[in-house]
């Protein structure tokens, strides 16, 4: 996040002097902005830039205890420099959020400059998943840095102390951000694809019950139960990594948009990467937990691979920006828009379907049969007709409020929903387009259209409330949608192992006894057990100290 803020921030002759160093290791930085009482809320952050013009020079200070920075990874033990941000004063005035190059330690012994208090926050989540990171704790006192360490591209100081603000939209300070929010995107693809590839070819080589006359038992992977919580899961893998695709299509057209300062689609961007990455990385949170359930016993073994992935990955739901305050964004957006529906503003981008207010909000879905629930065009309108109707709702309550603001904050749990309901309309979206497209190899278009419909039917039946509420479907097409789907599930059942395997990853990569290419699941756990400190020896320690005396007494008290 250093190099990118750098890069979106920084004026070229910034870049030119900053990168090359962080490129070669010669420096290593971090992304300094959260702090102990600030995280979410960027324009609360505390600790302060003030511009001393006697020396052309900002003097960096954390104020309070609440300023210190707080979680940046790398910042503990590992930066010699971070992008810091921080309240910009000049001449007395406050300017509100900025970024500062910082050199924190020494490049001759790594020593903190004076000045300068760090260290790295503690033990985390999931007993030491996430320890290899040294996410920090930073204090500055009135360290001073070159005027010329003010990331300058957005807002300038002069040497008299004057601010300039560039013609840029201000919320480019936040780009760092949603760069990395779209590749968050991808990497829950990656994350659910280990855990799912890990999932399904356990489940095929675990048996239980079901033998006939002394025949094999039944796998796992041919219960409806089974297939009805991991299948989903399957299809959400290459959801996101659909939609992913499509993220960084639009994240790569916005930023060479803005090279020629267009910033129209400035917005679209934030709502896309703020919600796709709230919605995947829940989703993906929740679906790797799914997966070590659906591995038994043996999921909860850390040579499952699972446990050490789940601990690794839930925080992706925090960093990065908070899902439920992403979602608001997102929510915000969509109140504009609808808002300026009746200006005759065309909605564009992913809010396009806003514009066909008139069709959507009366629209009756034709689903006959179980089948029709096959033609995307029905499975669009229904997730179109769905977030247009609960974010019309939404702001027809906050209409109903004092004031818009007050309104907006009563009804954030509906608008947290509508937000969804948007951004799910988006993976489907994607994911229907991409099973458009010439898709080469043999049977795997056909294999594709049975996930994207997986997905799509999935969220409609978990979401089923949303479509009723809103008269989007009637019960009846809501139980077709769900017959369907257990159709589906029988369908990509033959096939389901050589989903994962085309994930294509190695058993080193996986980690994970229970997924072994090879399935030769049970010589692997029996073998991974022995390597267990614990069986270093065969009487455990303690054994003297703690359990003889213990048995002895109670032998003797036994004999009373
Ligand atoms: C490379 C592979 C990697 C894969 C794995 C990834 C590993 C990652 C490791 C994780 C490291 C973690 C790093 C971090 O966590 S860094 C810190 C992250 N912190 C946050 O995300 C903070 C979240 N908070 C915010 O973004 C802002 O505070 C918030 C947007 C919530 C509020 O902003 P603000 O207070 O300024 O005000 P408004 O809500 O009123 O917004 C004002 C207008 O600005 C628009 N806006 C807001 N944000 C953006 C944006 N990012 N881009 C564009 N526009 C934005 C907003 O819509 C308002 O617009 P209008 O005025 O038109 O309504
Ligand atoms: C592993 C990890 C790595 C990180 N790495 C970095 C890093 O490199 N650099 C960096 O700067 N930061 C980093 N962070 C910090 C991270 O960005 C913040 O923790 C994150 O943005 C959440 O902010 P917060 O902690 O203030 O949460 P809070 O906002 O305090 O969230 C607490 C609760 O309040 C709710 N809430 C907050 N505001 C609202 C609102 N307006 N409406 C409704 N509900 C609200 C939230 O939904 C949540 O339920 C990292 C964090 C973690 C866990």
């Amino acid at each position: 996040m250093f190099v990118p803020a750098i890069k979106g921030q920084g004026t070229e002759e910034q870049q030119k002097k900053w990168l090359p160093l962080a490129y070669k290791f010669q420096i290593i930085g971090c992304y300094a902005q959260t702090e102990l009482g600030h995280g979410s809320n960027v324009q609360g952050l505390e600790t302060t830039a003030t511009f001393d013009p006697m020396t052309d020079e900002f003097v960096i200070h954390s104020p309070t205890l609440t300023s210190s920075k707080w979680w940046p990874g790398g910042l503990g033990k590992a930066s010699t420099h971070a992008v810091v941000y921080a309240r910009l004063i000049t001449e007395g005035k406050d300017y509100g959020i900025h970024g500062f190059i910082v050199q924190l330690r020494s490049l001759e012994d790594h020593s903190p400059l004076p000045g300068v208090t760090l260290g790295d926050i503690g033990g985390k989540f999931g007993s030491g998943a996430y320890n290899s990171m040294d996410n920090g704790v930073l204090r500055f006192d009135h360290v001073r840095i070159p005027r010329d360490q003010m990331l300058m591209r957005l807002s300038q100081v002069t040497r008299e102390g004057k601010y300039v603000q560039s013609d840029v939209p201000k919320q480019l300070l936040y780009g760092t951000m949603v760069y990395v929010r779209q590749s968050i995107v991808a990497d829950a693809s990656k994350a659910l694809s280990r855990a799912v590839c890990i999932a399904v070819r356990y489940s095929a080589i675990r048996k239980q019950f079901g033998s006939q006359d002394g025949g094999p038992e039944t796998q796992v992977l041919n219960y409806r139960t089974q297939q009805s919580r991991l299948f989903p899961l399957l299809a959400s893998a290459y959801a996101f990594r659909f939609v992913g695709d499509w993220l960084n299509w639009l994240y790569t057209d916005v930023t060479q948009k803005l090279e020629v300062k267009d910033y129209s689609t400035l917005q679209e961007a934030h709502a896309c990467t703020a919600g796709l990455k709230a919605v995947t990385t829940s989703a993906t949170a929740d679906a790797i937990e799914e997966c070590r359930k659906l591995c038994g016993g043996h999921g909860y073994l850390n040579s499952s691979g699972l446990p050490e992935l789940f601990a690794v990955y839930v925080p992706a739901c925090t960093y990065e920006g908070d899902n439920v305050v992403l979602l608001l964004q997102v929510a915000r957006i969509l109140m504009k828009t609808v808002s300026q529906l009746t200006s005759g503003k065309q909605p564009v981008g992913t809010m396009a379907y806003m514009g066909k207010v008139q069709h959507l909000m009366q629209s009756k879905c034709a689903v006959k049969t179980a089948e029709d629930w096959l033609n995307p065009a029905f499975i669009q309108e229904a997730f179109e007709a769905r977030a247009l109707r609960m974010a019309v709702n939404c702001a027809q309550n906050i209409g109903q409020a004092s004031n818009q603001e007050e309104g907006f904050y009563e009804r954030s749990p509906d608008l947290l929903e509508a937000a969804v309901a948007h951004i799910q309309l988006i993976i489907v979206t994607k994911f229907i387009e991409k099973v458009h497209q010439d898709i080469p190899g043999h049977g795997v278009k056909e294999q594709l259209q049975n996930l994207c419909n997986v997905y799509a039917l999935y969220t409609l039946h978990k979401h089923l409330g949303d479509f009723l509420a809103t008269g989007s479907l009637t019960p009846k097409q809501g139980a077709l949608a769900n017959e369907q789907l257990g159709k589906l599930y029988a369908q990509v059942r033959p096939n389901a192992v050589a989903l994962v395997d085309a994930f294509n990853y190695t058993d080193h990569y996986l980690g994970s006894v229970l997924g072994r290419y090879d399935g030769n699941v049970y010589p692997a756990l029996y073998e991974e057990a022995w390597k267990d400190p614990l069986n270093e020896t065969v009487v455990p320690e303690g054994y003297h100290e703690y359990l003889r005396p213990l048995l002895k007494q109670q032998l003797k008290l036994s004999r009373l």
